[in-house]
């Protein structure tokens, strides 16, 4: 290798991603967000389109603006719209070391991980913990903070 490759090597950032919808931000998002901000030197995340949200209900807030909220979060380099079919696509061109799931999502490590290595993509899947609350009345989930606008505003 010669010196000048080992010097661009050594000025590679190293890429953390990082996704999910990011609906209504709360204490947990930045928490998983720090925490996959922390193992690398720049954290990308996507932000899942609402086509892409089946496990749950869709989200309230248009995914422009489930992303410029994410961007602004001090520990992400950088927020990305999904892609709407092919979620493979921004991590290509990301290209990412390591993907970090969040704590309660329901990606399969290793599946991601097969996928991955089918596409030739050399990036680690690792998984955040959860963030407990601090506090009795803390609202650590989209789901729940909705629930509580339709108990008091509905
Ligand atoms: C590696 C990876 C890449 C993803 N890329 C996209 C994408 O390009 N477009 C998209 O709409 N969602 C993308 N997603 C998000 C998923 O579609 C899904 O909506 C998200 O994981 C839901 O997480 P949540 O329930 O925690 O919000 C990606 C998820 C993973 C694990
Ligand atoms: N309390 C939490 N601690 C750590 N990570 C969290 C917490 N809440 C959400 N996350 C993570 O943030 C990412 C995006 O989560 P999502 O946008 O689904 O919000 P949510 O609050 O979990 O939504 P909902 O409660 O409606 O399912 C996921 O990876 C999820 O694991």
């Amino acid at each position: 290798m010669s010196e000048g490759d080992a010097a661009d090597n050594d000025a590679d950032p190293v890429r953390a991603v990082a996704q999910g919808t990011f609906d209504l931000i709360h204490p947990g998002h930045v928490h998983y967000l720090r925490e996959a901000a922390s193992v690398a030197d720049e954290l990308h995340v996507i932000v899942a389109r609402d086509p892409n949200v089946t496990h749950k209900e869709s989200p309230v807030l248009p995914a422009r603006q489930r992303r410029d909220v994410v961007d602004a979060i001090d520990a992400v380099a950088e927020a990305h719209l999904g892609h709407e079919s092919d979620i493979f696509v921004p991590i290509e061109r990301i290209d990412p070391d390591v993907i970090v799931l969040g704590y309660d999502q329901h990606h399969d490590e290793e599946a991601v991980q097969a996928a991955l290595d089918e596409r030739g993509i050399d990036c680690e899947v690792t998984r955040a913990g959860p963030r407990e609350p601090k506090y009795d009345d803390e609202l650590l989930s989209t789901g729940r903070i909705i629930d509580r606008i339709l108990e008091r505003r509905g």
